[in-house]
């Protein structure tokens, strides 16, 4: 019988525990709060995920040595941006011969770490036992059961096989994989390039506009992970455009639905005040673009969602940035 912990009790974080229950794996979910913590305990996370009946097979505390202990698989599922902190609150706690997941889809800011990095660096874990696991997997989806695969990355393709077994359930298809780096950058990468398509809708763009941005993206986005030492196939997989299209393309998405907004004329700041969950892309726009200027490569799109996002740059000025470029092979 496997056991994983998984520290997060957000939208991933308790759709991603119901995965694994389905699948037959014991999960002890840790949380910060308690009222989420009892929430789970009665059978339901209803701030984050009200339509899903959790299993049996999950409980919740909110002692983090408590959902560590035994744990064959640790998942871990807090805002990027939080992980260094709390893996210095609870980072000793993790056993020394477990899977360490990332389900996070973010670039540390100021560090420009890669979220396996955050982990090496802050949690003490030996790069090996780390995996990520990444694709077109929006919570609410999987939540109901609806089928979605994903891929499951790990230098160790036996730390990936654990946890691609512990996951492997009816509507749940997880493909192993060995290219981290391309992995976790264009999981994180395509919340960016999200937060430019929505914006376009929300401007009134249609689908040819929307198409350019996210294939346009999906350029920019390969060539950073292959400088980055990321293999170029990742990029055309789930954890590439399978993930990019999902996030582009649907409503449910909170960094699309984020954009949006800013396309509607909101400013950032009044996005910000009515968004209670985590979009990645709002943060890490200037950490991946901080990447991608430490190794020359050219990131036209993301340049301009962080114009817009930490300059204030206006969605007409950020169009017109776009589309007054000079002219070049598209492969180029
Ligand atoms: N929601 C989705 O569909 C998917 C999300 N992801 C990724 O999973 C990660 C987590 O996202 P969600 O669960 O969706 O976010 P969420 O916003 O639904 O939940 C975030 C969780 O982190 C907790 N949290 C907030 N601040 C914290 C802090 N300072 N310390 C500890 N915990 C804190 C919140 O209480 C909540 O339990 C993100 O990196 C996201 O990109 C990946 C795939 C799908
Ligand atoms: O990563 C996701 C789907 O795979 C979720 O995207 P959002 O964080 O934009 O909701």
């Amino acid at each position: 019988m496997t056991t994983a912990a998984v520290f997060g009790t957000g939208s991933w974080g308790t759709a991603f525990a119901s995965v694994l229950a389905d699948s037959g794996t014991d999960v002890t979910m840790w949380g910060r709060r308690s009222e989420v913590v009892d929430a789970i305990n009665a059978g339901c996370n209803e701030e984050y995920l009200p339509e899903l009946r959790l299993s049996e097979r999950i409980s919740a505390t909110a002692d983090p040595a408590e959902a560590a202990s035994g744990a064959d698989i640790v998942v871990l599922a807090v805002p990027s941006q939080t992980l260094r902190a709390n893996l210095g609150d609870w980072g000793s706690t993790l056993p020394t011969d477990a899977a360490v997941v990332s389900l996070m889809k973010g670039v540390e800011l100021g560090t420009t770490q890669r979220m396996s990095e955050v982990i090496a660096d802050a949690g003490g874990v030996e790069p090996a036992r780390i995996v990520v696991v990444s694709g077109p997997n929006l919570a609410r989806e999987i939540a109901v059961k609806q089928p979605a695969a994903s891929v499951v990355a790990a230098s160790d393709e036996r730390m990936a096989q654990r946890v691609a077994d512990a996951c492997a359930a009816a509507y749940f298809r997880p493909y192993t994989h060995t290219d981290v780096v391309g992995t976790e950058i264009a999981g994180a990468t395509k919340n960016v390039i999200a937060l430019a398509v929505g914006m376009a809708e929300g401007l009134g763009m249609g689908d040819n506009s929307k198409s350019s941005i996210i294939t346009r993206g999906l350029a920019e986005t390969t060539r950073l992970g292959t400088a980055l030492g990321g293999d170029a196939v990742t990029f055309a997989g789930l954890a590439g455009v399978g993930d990019l299209i999902a996030t582009c393309m649907s409503p449910l998405s909170r960094n699309h639905s984020f954009g949006v907004r800013l396309g509607q004329g909101m400013t950032v700041a009044e996005v910000v005040a009515v968004t209670n969950q985590t979009a990645e892309g709002v943060k890490s726009c200037t950490s991946i673009l901080d990447l991608a200027r430490q190794h020359g490569v050219d990131v036209p799109i993301i340049e301009q969602v962080n114009a817009m996002i930490t300059e204030g740059k206006s969605t007409p000025e950020v169009v017109e940035a776009l589309l007054s470029r000079p002219r070049k092979a598209e492969t180029g």
